[in-house]
Parts: C-alpha cells; structure tokens; sequence
C-alpha cells in the first residue's frame, strides 16, 4: 500500500502547490526542520487504537501520527476517515502504511495490535496469541525508531508490556505498558460519585495487574487534599470495608461489563493513553500507574515482572517510581498479583524466542557486517555452536557482550549458571536481550563472542549455549 498522508503538496507535473501560494521574504533563510517535531506511531487500528489516535490528534499532541495494520483495507479506510476531518482539527500529519519503515524516527510507539476479549474471558486468556504477534511487532519497531518510548496497551498488558521489553533490548525506562491508568480513572470515578465531587480532584490509585488481581490503595486516597480514611476515623465516621471492597469489584468489573454491553472498551482507554501520551512526550512528570519493572519495589521477587505502580513520567520515560506508603495488607495483596503476573510469564518461557535475524537487526542495524555476510554468519554460528557441543540440548541467547568480557575464556562448566534468572548470568550485559526458560535451572556450555562491524562502533556478539540441569528438557524445543 502506498503511504498515505495528509499533508501532500504536490500538484500536477510534481509542482510544489505550496511555493506557487507564497512569496518568500527577502534575505530569508531556507526552513529549518522544527526543533521539535514530534512522531508518534500507533500499531493496530481497531477500536482502542482509533479511540487512542483520534484523542491524541483532538487534543494536539503529535505534528506526525503514523498508523499501522496488518489489514490494508481497514487501515486505509481508517486514514481517510481521519483525514476528512482535517478543517475541524489541528493540523497534524497523518501515515499509514503496512510497512514498518514508516514508522522511522517515532518518538513514541503505541501498541494496541492483538485479540481483544469475548464476553466474560479474562485478559490473560489472551497472552499467547498476542505474544505471537509482539514477536512481528516489537522488533521492527525497535530496529526503526531505537531510541523511541515503547507504550504496551494490548493484553494483557503486563505481561505483554514485559515481552515488548525483552524483544525491543530497550533500558526498562522506554518500555511502559498503559496498565492501571484506566482502572485508576474508573477508581476515581466510582469515588467520585459516591462523594459527588470532582474526579479530578481524587487522587487514588489502582496499582498491580491490569486485572483481576489488580490492588486498591485505600490507604492513600484523598479527595482535594483531604486523605479520606483518616479523616472518617478522626471524625469517627463508620465505614463498612465491605463498601470499598464492592467498590474495587467494581473497578475490576468495569470492563467485562463494559464488553457484555457494546463488546469492546474504547473511549477510556483511548484518553487514559493520551494522557500518557502527553507527559511523556511534553515532559511533564505526572505521576501515573503505570506498567513498570518492579522487581524489587515493596518486596516484589521471584522474576522480571512489569506491573503498575505510581510512577513519574516525562520526555525519557520512566523518570522514578513514587514512593508511596502501603500498608501490610495492601503490600501483601501487590505480592500477590505479582505472583498471578510471574505465573503467566513462566508458562510462556518456551515461546518467546523470536526472530534471531531480527533480533540481531534491532541491535547492529541493517547493515551490518561480520567478514562478509552478517546473518549467514550468525546462523552459522549458531549451528556451529550446537553441533560442537554434544550434549547440547538448546541453544538460546544472543546479546552484546560487555567490555570486561571480551576475551574471557569462551567455556564455562555447570558452576557459572545458577538456577533461577538469567540476572545470574556472567555474561549479562545492559544490551542482552535475553535468555529465556527462567524458570528452568540452565548451564551454560558453550559460547562464543564475535566482533560485529554495524552502522556505530564495533560490537560483540555473544551467543551461547545452555543445557538444561533440571530434567524437563523435554520441554523445550529442539528436542
Ligand atoms: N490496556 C488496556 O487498558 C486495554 C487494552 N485493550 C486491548 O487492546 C487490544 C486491542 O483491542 P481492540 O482495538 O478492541 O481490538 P480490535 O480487534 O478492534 O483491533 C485489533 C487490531 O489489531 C490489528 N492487528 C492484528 N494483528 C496485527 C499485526 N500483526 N500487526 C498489526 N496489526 C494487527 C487488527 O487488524 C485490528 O485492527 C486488545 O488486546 C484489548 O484487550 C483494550 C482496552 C483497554
Ligand atoms: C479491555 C480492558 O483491558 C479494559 O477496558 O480495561
């Protein structure tokens, strides 16, 4: 499909329409491109990606939006809706195109491409399709826009939000999933109606999965400065827990009943993004609950799991996670749904590996060399890897090599692997992307590091080779 967009000014013959109109100024200097011209691209044009889209051109966010779908017609169709509306909105320019090379130069990338539930399926029921899909998604989008803010929306999104971080090789600032940032608005609004005040004057927060298991932070609600609990007990106003735990089931409720009712949620969650979208992008270090790395915060173990806290967002991300008082129980209940989120990751180890290729390609960019041909040199590699090593049961793991490893012996016995996460690996470096099956206990057995010749300095690429210890080999794939 051709690009499309919406700000052409060529006439007929390939006359520029735009010069014939004005008379430039004397002792005028040509146009500079604009100090800040900011792109952003939605992946999937369904009902959440066109709510999100629309919002974010209502509301003037971007100077470029670049749309894409895997299917030409809705995509196109979807486009020139848009771009009919051009006399009523600001001036924005529009794209749309199959291709990811479209995409180029995002400043952020809103994913919003995959399933979506049937009435009553929860949004983990999702997981495998969607990670399907992420593995076409995530690296192109990394390969062309490497320095953009990746934005998860599609579900379940903490999970997902975790796959596009591991996929993309991103810092773990750049990669955001919307999670909680919804359930916290339908929060707010369920309180604020209770109280018949403002919505935007309750600051409460949802935090944990974007899901069932997501936790209510009663603790630290307050209502225009007001926090609420300790006033009702300071003025020994009874209030049943039973009333704000109905008031969280329904938070949890709000989208299967909003997807019994008309099948699918959109207007929410499409200004809930666009919010994210402007203190990303405008800098303005809001604090939302958002999808983050949280390992580690609140007592949060056990694996890399992305979950929503409060957290401080502009221009770079992911500015800090706010360090917001819980209390035991709401500690515990954040553990809690951090397990449910671990558990679905787990069960996914043996399918994410993706496109080695690709992989490569997002790292080093597309031109890049080692003695002669890149990628048949890296198959090679990898085979030459598997085949030297006969007991090899599997062979996973590609990533920059840091600094001090270079050089390093190139074989390691069982001792340098523990079981448990790949963090325990010697060779781990900021740009690994990763090695999977986490949860199985691995050894590394081989590994080579070659010198790779991209479009910056040299790098090293490690591939290494891991047998499984724990016996359940037989779950993995080249067996
Ligand atoms: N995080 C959140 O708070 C929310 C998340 N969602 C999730 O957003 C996702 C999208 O929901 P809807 O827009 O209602 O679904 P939809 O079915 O209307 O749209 C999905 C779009 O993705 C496109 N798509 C599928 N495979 C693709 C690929 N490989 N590349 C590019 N595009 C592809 C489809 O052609 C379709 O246009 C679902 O996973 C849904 O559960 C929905 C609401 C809120
Ligand atoms: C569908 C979904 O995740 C939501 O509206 O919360």
């Amino acid at each position: 499909m051709h690009k499309s967009t919406s700000s052409s000014s060529l006439g007929p013959g390939g006359l520029d329409l735009s010069k014939t109109f004005f008379t430039p100024i004397d002792g005028g200097a040509p146009s500079s491109p604009t100090k800040r011209h900011t792109k952003i691209t939605v992946v999937g044009v369904g009902n959440v990606g066109m709510a999100i889209a629309q919002t974010i051109i209502t509301q003037d966010l971007t100077d470029e939006i670049t749309l894409v779908d895997a299917k030409e017609d809705k995509l196109r169709g979807e486009v020139l809706d848009l771009q009919h509306a051009a006399a009523f909105l600001p001036r924005v320019k529009i794209n749309a195109s199959l291709d990811y090379a479209a995409t180029a130069h995002s400043d952020l990338c809103i994913v919003t491409a995959g399933a979506r539930q049937n009435p009553g399926e929860s949004r983990l029921n999702l997981l495998h399709r969607n990670v399907a899909l992420y593995k076409h998604i995530i690296p192109p989008l990394a390969k062309f826009s490497p320095d953009c803010i990746i934005l998860v929306v599609s579900n379940p999104v903490d999970v997902l939000t975790y796959i596009a971080w591991k996929l993309s090789g991103f810092p773990a600032n750049r990669v955001i999933g919307s999670g909680t940032n919804l359930d916290s608005s339908r929060f707010r609004f369920l309180i604020a109606d209770h109280l018949d005040v403002n919505a935007q004057d309750v600051q409460a927060y949802i935090v944990g999965e974007h899901g069932d298991s997501s936790v209510a932070l009663w603790s630290s609600i307050s209502v225009g400065g007001v926090p609420v609990l300790s006033f009702l007990e300071r003025q020994q106003i009874a209030y049943e827990k039973e009333t704000l735990e109905n008031i969280h089931k329904e938070v949890v409720q709000g989208a299967y009943e909003v997807i019994r009712l008309k099948g699918y949620t959109s207007w929410a969650i499409g200004y809930s993004v666009a919010s994210l979208a402007r203190s990303l992008l405008r800098n303005q270090r809001r604090i939302h609950p958002v999808s983050v790395l949280a390992k580690g915060f609140y007592g949060i173990d056990g694996g890399e799991v992305f979950l929503s806290l409060p957290a401080q967002l502009g221009r770079n991300g992911i500015l800090g996670v706010t360090n917001v008082h819980l209390t035991d129980e709401e500690c515990e209940q954040l553990r809690n749904s951090a397990k449910t989120i671990l558990e679905e990751e787990s069960v996914l180890e043996a399918d994410i590996d993706s496109n080695v290729e690709e992989r490569l390609l997002s790292i080093f960019g597309p031109n890049s060399k080692d003695d002669g041909d890149f990628t048949n040199d890296v198959s090679d590699a990898n085979n030459d890897v598997y085949e030297e090593s006969d007991d090899a049961e599997y062979v996973e793991g590609i990533g920059e090599a840091s600094d001090d490893e270079i050089g390093e012996e190139m074989e390691y016995d069982e001792g340098i692997m523990q079981e448990g996460p790949q963090r325990n690996m010697k060779f781990e470096s900021r740009e690994m992307l990763f090695v999977s099956y986490q949860t199985y206990g691995f050894s590394v057995i081989n590994r080579t590091a070659q010198k790779v010749h991209g479009s910056g300095e040299p790098k090293y690429l490690v591939i290494c080779c891991c047998r499984a210890r724990n016996g359940e080999v037989k779950k993995l794939p080249n067996e």
